[in-house]
Parts: structure tokens; C-alpha cells; sequence
């Protein structure tokens, strides 16, 4: 199995590498409805389709390219584990960030709002994870020269980017993000259980990135857009379009905090 995920990740390098050479520390990737914001990245354009082995995704809003240059690599849309995907392609794209010279990698999402406080358009700092997906990405033979078998989470979200991220947005809401298989959205009896739980936030992502990343000893920031009240929260049904034209709105208050962000990380490490 981590013979397949490293294979897949030199492949997918070596067809990169034929684009272009740039090894840059941060990396990004932009949940539902944000990939547009790669615009903000100088780099060039790769679609996914022109990485070999590389997937394509199945979901609107995830445009699926890399825009790769000499600060930063954005991905522009990232694979789920309800579309199918073994948890090895989920995570691909963070092992291939690190193999391209990713240090310090920004996951964005868009999440249900759980706290009462949490509204659609809202901002949310990472400050932990709740995993309830029943699957961790790190499953199987453990290769030690990339990462230790049994990888520490106590600080998942590195405190350091969380005060860079603060000092740039002091507004900014913390909190948790519980991950949750999908793609059916919850029910009202769920999300009450999970407000129990200790989750701020809900969604179907980041987690499975986030663990690999730590794993691979990069530093890492999460960010929620609060795409919608969770489900009987709000009023009406829970939609996908909205998700993602919510995403959409929120982009001006996330290019700034993005870009404030990667600037900050570059004089800082
Ligand atoms: O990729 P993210 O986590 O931003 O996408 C969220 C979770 C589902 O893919 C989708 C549900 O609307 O949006
Ligand atoms: N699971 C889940 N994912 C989301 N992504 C955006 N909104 C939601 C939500 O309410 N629940």
C-alpha cells in the first residue's frame, strides 16, 4: 500500500517536474467553492488532468489544478473519501506538496456552522479535530523514513500560525472541526451530537490532510468558511450550490487573510 502511495507520488512529481522546477516552501489547498483564489498565487497552471496518476475531482467547486511557483504550490480542489478514493489518493496531494519542498501547508474548507455564534460568511481558525471518519490515512505498513508509525496530534494545528493568522485577523473565530465521511449531510439529531462532542464546525475534509501533513512534519493551519448554519440549525435544506456560492462570497475576507498569511510564514520560518 505506502509502496503504491510513494509510487504514485514520484510519478506525479517526475510529470510535474516537467513543467517547471519550482520547490516552494507553503503550500495550500482550497476547499469547496475557493479555488479561485489560486489567481492570487504567482505560478504556473497545472491542471490535475496533466499530472500523471493524478485523479481529477469529481466535485463542483474544486477546480482541479496545481499552481505551482517559486512561493507557493495552491491546490485547487483536493479529493474526498466519500467520492470513492482509497484514503492514499486522499492524501496524495499532501504527500506530493512535501515531496515538491512544502513546509508549512494552509487547508481550507467549507463546513456546517455547529456554535451558535457561527454564521454563514464566518471565518474559522482551526484550533483542533475531532475524526469521525473510522479511517485514518496513516493505515497500513509505515514507512519511517517519511514519518514515525504512531505520529504525535496534541498540537495538529500549529499554534505559531494560529498567532500569525490572529494577528492579521484578530476577529478571526477558533474552534473544532469534526470530519465526517458524507456525502449525505447530517441530521438535526446528529449535529446535536455532535455540539456534545465538542465540534464547532462540520465537514468533509481537511482531517485525513491535516494528519498526513503533521505526520510528515509539516507545520499546519486550518481554516473553515462557514458556508451554512448545520443542518436544523438554519432554515430550509442543506444544498451543495449554496455551499459553494457561500464559499464564493466569503473569498475577499479569505484572499486577504491567505495572502497576509503565506507573506507572514515566508518572514517568519
Ligand atoms: O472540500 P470541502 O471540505 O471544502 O467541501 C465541503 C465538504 C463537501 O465536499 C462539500 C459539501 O457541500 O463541501
Ligand atoms: N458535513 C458537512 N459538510 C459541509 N460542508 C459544507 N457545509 C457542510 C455541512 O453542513 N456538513
Amino acid at each position: 500500500m505506502i509502496k503504491n502511495r510513494q509510487e504514485m507520488v514520484q510519478v506525479a512529481l517526475e510529470s510535474i517536474r516537467k513543467k517547471n522546477e519550482y520547490s516552494p516552501k507553503v503550500g495550500l489547498v482550497l476547499g469547496s467553492g475557493l479555488s479561485s483564489l489560486a489567481e492570487e498565487f504567482e505560478g504556473d497552471t497545472i491542471p490535475f488532468s496533466e499530472i500523471d496518476g493524478y485523479p481529477v475531482p469529481t466535485v463542483t467547486g474544486h477546480s482541479g489544478m496545481l499552481r505551482l511557483g517559486p512561493e507557493t504550490a495552491v491546490m485547487a480542489g483536493r479529493f474526498h473519501y466519500y467520492e470513492g478514493h482509497p484514503m492514499d489518493t486522499v492524501v496524495l496531494p499532501i504527500f506530493l506538496l512535501k515531496s515538491l519542498g512544502v513546509q508549512t501547508i494552509i487547508l481550507t474548507n467549507a463546513a456546517g456552522g455547529i456554535r451558535h455564534d457561527l454564521a454563514p460568511g464566518d471565518l474559522v481558525l482551526l484550533s483542533d479535530h475531532i475524526n469521525l471518519l473510522g479511517a485514518n490515512p496513516l493505515m497500513g505498513p509505515n514507512d519511517d523514513s517519511l514519518g514515525p508509525r504512531f505520529p504525535d496530534m496534541s498540537e495538529v494545528y500549529t499554534p505559531d500560525l494560529r498567532r500569525l493568522a490572529k494577528e492579521i485577523d484578530p476577529h478571526l473565530a477558533e474552534g473544532v472541526y469534526g470530519a465526517v465521511t458524507g456525502p449525505s449531510y447530517e441530521t438535526p439529531a446528529e449535529i446535536r451530537a455532535y455540539r456534545t462532542l465538542g465540534i464547532d464546525v462540520v465537514g468533509m475534509s481537511t482531517v485525513p490532510e491535516a494528519i498526513a501533513a503533521r505526520y510528515l512534519g509539516m507545520r499546519v493551519c486550518g481554516i473553515s468558511v462557514v458556508t451554512n448554519k448545520a443542518a436544523g440549525l438554519g432554515q430550509g435544506e442543506l444544498d451543495h450550490s449554496e455551499v459553494v456560492d457561500t464559499g464564493k462570497k466569503a473569498e475577499h475576507r479569505l484572499r486577504r487573510l491567505l495572502t497576509e498569511l503565506v507573506s507572514a510564514v515566508r518572514q517568519h520560518y
